[in-house]
């Protein structure tokens, strides 16, 4: 199930690669990169268990056989691996089925996975605790901006966010943007969507929650 964002409630199955260009403090999937402990759960995990190699047919063919309509592809983040990840796009698309990928917005897309997939990034805000010139990279932003269908999901905590979140908007000409409530519980989701939600749609952007969250907590594999 696609929890979040313009496929939210859609049937799908799961693609999570592993690695990460980046280190948000609140990230919910740390066991894809925090090798050291720095993200808020402190937990070091250890690449040797969370990682593993896998030919590119044997996770097309699990994929398939889960006989859903969409795949998303999703991390850590994906196209830190895209030239890998582009024939297994591409034989799923042969199969029928529609691909959207999780990205952080840091790497600009190729253009022949670009004809493919739709994007669902997210740009991280100062509250990822992220260098700024790490976690925006504008000639990225440009190239996703450029590629129809491309929806811009962006992780909020207070209304001050969404001021942040404007400025992007602004200085990129950022026209698909949807609003996401940071938590990794139900409780933590509640807070923050009480927070951002008058102030998104008083913007007039979308709003999304995260159903897998509200459904099966913080659990992998979900
Ligand atoms: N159900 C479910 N939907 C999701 N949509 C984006 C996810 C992500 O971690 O990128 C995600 C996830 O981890 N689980
Ligand atoms: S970009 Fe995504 S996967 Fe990477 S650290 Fe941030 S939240 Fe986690
Ligand atoms: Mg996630």
């Amino acid at each position: 199930m696609q929890g979040e964002g313009p496929s939210l409630g859609r049937l799908c199955a799961f693609a999570r690669l592993g690695g990460c260009n980046l280190s948000c403090r609140w990230c919910d999937t740390p066991y894809t990169w925090d090798w050291t402990g720095q993200g808020d759960t402190r937990i070091a995990y250890d690449p040797k268990k969370e990682l593993r190699a896998i030919p590119y047919t044997e996770v097309r063919d699990r994929l398939i056989a889960y006989d859903v309509p969409l795949i998303v592809v999703s991390g850590g983040e994906p196209l830190s691996q895209q030239t890998r990840l582009y024939p297994l796009v591409r034989d799923i698309r042969d199969s029928g089925r529609d691909v959207e990928i999780e990205t952080n917005g840091t790497i600009p897309p190729h253009p022949r996975l670009a004809e493919l997939v739709r994007f669902n990034v997210s740009p991280k805000l100062a509250h990822s605790g992220d260098p700024e010139s790490r976690r925006i990279v504008g000639s990225a932003l440009a190239a996703f901006t450029a590629v129809p269908g491309t929806a811009f999901k962006f992780v909020c905590r207070t209304a001050a966010d969404l001021d942040e979140v404007g400025m992007l908007v602004e200085r990129y000409g950022i026209e698909s943007v949807w609003v996401m409530p940071e938590g990794r519980d139900q409780s933590a989701l509640e807070r923050s969507l009480a927070q951002v939600r008058d102030a998104a749609i008083a913007r007039g952007w979308n709003l999304t929650t995260r159903l897998h969250i509200t459904m099966w907590g913080d659990r992998r594999g979900v």
